[in-house]
């Protein structure tokens, strides 16, 4: 048993706490690599913003899970070398079984994600109390999920979003015990999040009416990329193809930021912003074979979109 508190991680309870006081809400960034890790670090150190540190089963298949806690827990010194040291919390994304949460938790993370949202409802709090009673004995936080969104996850998808019913979120949050919860109103993973002709809309309302519901309660947002038509651009300019790609509108998620949506997952902006500038050098300089020239110019783009993220639409700067 490795106690996150020993590495200098931290759980996400006061973190939401005083983000949904404070009307701001945390970013979480999955990475894979060393480059998205110290892009992510660099600019929630320049922007002075804490951060959540995703690993999700994709992640763990390509990188190994040992190779990124180890990376994970190691980016606590890198901050304070780089000058500040920032709330870092560990987070195991989508986790599906009660086996790979435990296992998580003995290893050294500070937060898991039980993704019971596939299942039926009462197996769904069957399986999301039974992590948190395991958690909770490590002051590890958990995140649930109730509602499906629509589109790919974990290899499971679905065809049409599953909203949340605000019904539902007292009566599981009271069961489970969950320290936040994943909703479902409109968002949903990857780059191709509406259809063209389409008006890229979240549901509000629905947030707003689960916020009366579990007053605040600390939600979270899964699927919020905005899938910036600048980095789709350049991935098309230099090769790509990717039309049709289309995301959350900004504006709405500062919104949501504002109000009990305590965390915003991010994945998909970075993996468009790296490929536009590793497609651009490869496009500028075909001659380049040494790595460094293309994953550098990838990894100072990825931190200037968080650095973007964490100012202008979490409102996570200088709350470290
Ligand atoms: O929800 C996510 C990770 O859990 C990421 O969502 P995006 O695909 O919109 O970046
Ligand atoms: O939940 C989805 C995340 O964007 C991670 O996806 P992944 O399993 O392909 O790494
Ligand atoms: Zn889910
Ligand atoms: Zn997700």
């Amino acid at each position: 048993m490795v106690s996150y508190k020993e590495l200098g991680l931290v759980n996400t309870r006061e973190l939401f706490a005083k983000a949904v006081t404070g009307g701001y809400a945390l970013p979480a960034y999955n990475f894979n690599n060393l480059e998205q890790l110290q892009a992510i670090i660099q600019a929630c150190v320049e922007t002075k913003s804490p951060v959540i540190l995703q690993v999700s089963s994709g992640a763990r298949k390509y990188a190994n899970q040992t190779l990124l806690r180890y990376m994970a827990q190691g980016a606590v010194q890198y901050a304070k070398e780089l000058g500040y040291a920032i709330p870092i919390v560990l987070h195991l994304d989508h986790g599906d079984t009660y086996e790979l949460c435990q296992s998580c938790i003995e290893y050294g993370f500070s937060s898991v994600m039980i993704d019971g949202s596939h299942h039926a409802y009462d197996e769904n709090v069957a399986l999301t109390k039974k992590v948190v009673e395991y958690a909770h004995q490590h002051d590890v936080t958990v995140e649930g999920e109730l509602g499906v969104l629509a589109g790919v996850e974990d290899e499971v998808s679905a065809e049409t979003h599953t909203y949340t019913s605000p019904e539902e979120v007292e009566d599981f949050v009271r069961k489970t015990g969950v320290d936040s919860l994943a909703i479902s109103i409109g968002t949903s993973h990857g780059a191709f999040k509406f259809k063209p002709g389409q008006k890229p809309q979240i549901r509000l309302d629905i947030l707003a009416e689960i916020e009366k519901r579990i007053p605040g309660f600390p939600i979270v947002l899964h699927g919020s990329s905005s899938v910036p038509p600048e980095y789709v651009d350049l991935i098309n300019k230099y090769g790509g193809k990717m039309e049709a790609a289309i995301g959350i509108p900004e504006e709405q998620l500062r919104a949501a930021a504002k109000s009990a949506v305590c965390k915003i997952n991010i994945d998909s902006d970075g993996r468009l912003a790296m490929t536009a500038a590793v497609r651009k050098v490869f496009a500028e300089k075909p001659a380049e074979f040494d790595p460094r020239k293309y994953l550098g110019p990838a990894r100072d783009l990825l931190k200037e979109l968080y650095k973007h993220k964490n100012i202008e639409v979490l409102g996570s700067a200088n709350r470290a």
